[in-house]
């Protein structure tokens, strides 16, 4: 079923960011949402996601459906290594070898028995890729997930998403319309 966002309205002290917005996301599809700073890329997403609540309108298809997540930020447990921060939020039944396979897959060495807080930026974004990645999912929801990472890197984590997320519906929010190319995605753009 399509992700139908109708009429959402939301505020925030008075100021109002997304104005009766309507979009349809594609069910087993990418969508990539584009904008402008500060349009409500993020707060949509968070609506999405049910960590705040729209002032009006609805969300139709969302119903049942297990959320993953890469936020804007890395969100890791900064004492603990890639593995262990993985492994929390892993579905039953992948083993420490399947997470290792993933991250060698986006090039990701030289990270064991280290505290992610050691690790580069663009080491900690694809562990933070990852494990949304290896998570159980119906929709996975993006924003900027290749921040950080060179374009070499970036095509090849984009390569190895296509490949995870096949028949999946996800959602990535970008400033960046190569991306959208490189990933065959729907484009929506918002506008103030
Ligand atoms: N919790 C909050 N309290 C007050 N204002 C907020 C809050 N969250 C977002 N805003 C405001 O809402 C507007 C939209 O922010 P949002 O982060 O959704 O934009 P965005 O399109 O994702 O921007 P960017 O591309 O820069 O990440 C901004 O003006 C921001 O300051």
């Amino acid at each position: 079923m399509d992700i139908k966002i109708i009429d959402i309205c939301k505020s925030f002290k008075g100021q109002q960011v997304l104005k009766n917005l309507n979009i349809t996301l594609s069910e087993g599809k990418i969508s990539c949402i584009m904008g402008a700073s500060g349009v409500g890329k993020t707060t949509l997403a968070y609506i999405l996601m049910g960590l705040l609540k729209a002032d009006a309108g609805q969300i139709i298809g969302l119903e049942g459906k297990k959320i993953s997540a890469v936020f804007q930020e890395d969100r890791l447990i900064e004492h603990w290594d890639a593995i262990k921060n993985i492994n929390l939020v892993c579905h039953k039944g992948v083993s420490k070898d399947e997470i290792h396979n993933n991250l060698k897959e986006i090039g990701l060495t030289d990270y064991e028995e280290k505290a992610v807080s050691l690790l580069s930026g663009g080491m900690r974004r694809r562990v933070a890729i990852v494990r949304a990645l290896l998570a159980d999912y119906d929709l996975l929801i993006m924003d900027e997930p290749f921040k950080g990472l060179d374009e070499k890197l970036k095509k090849q984590v984009i390569n190895y998403l296509q490949n995870k997320v096949k028949g999946k519906t996800v959602i990535i929010i970008t400033h960046d319309k190569e991306e959208v190319s490189m990933l065959k995605a729907d484009l929506i753009t918002m506008k103030k």
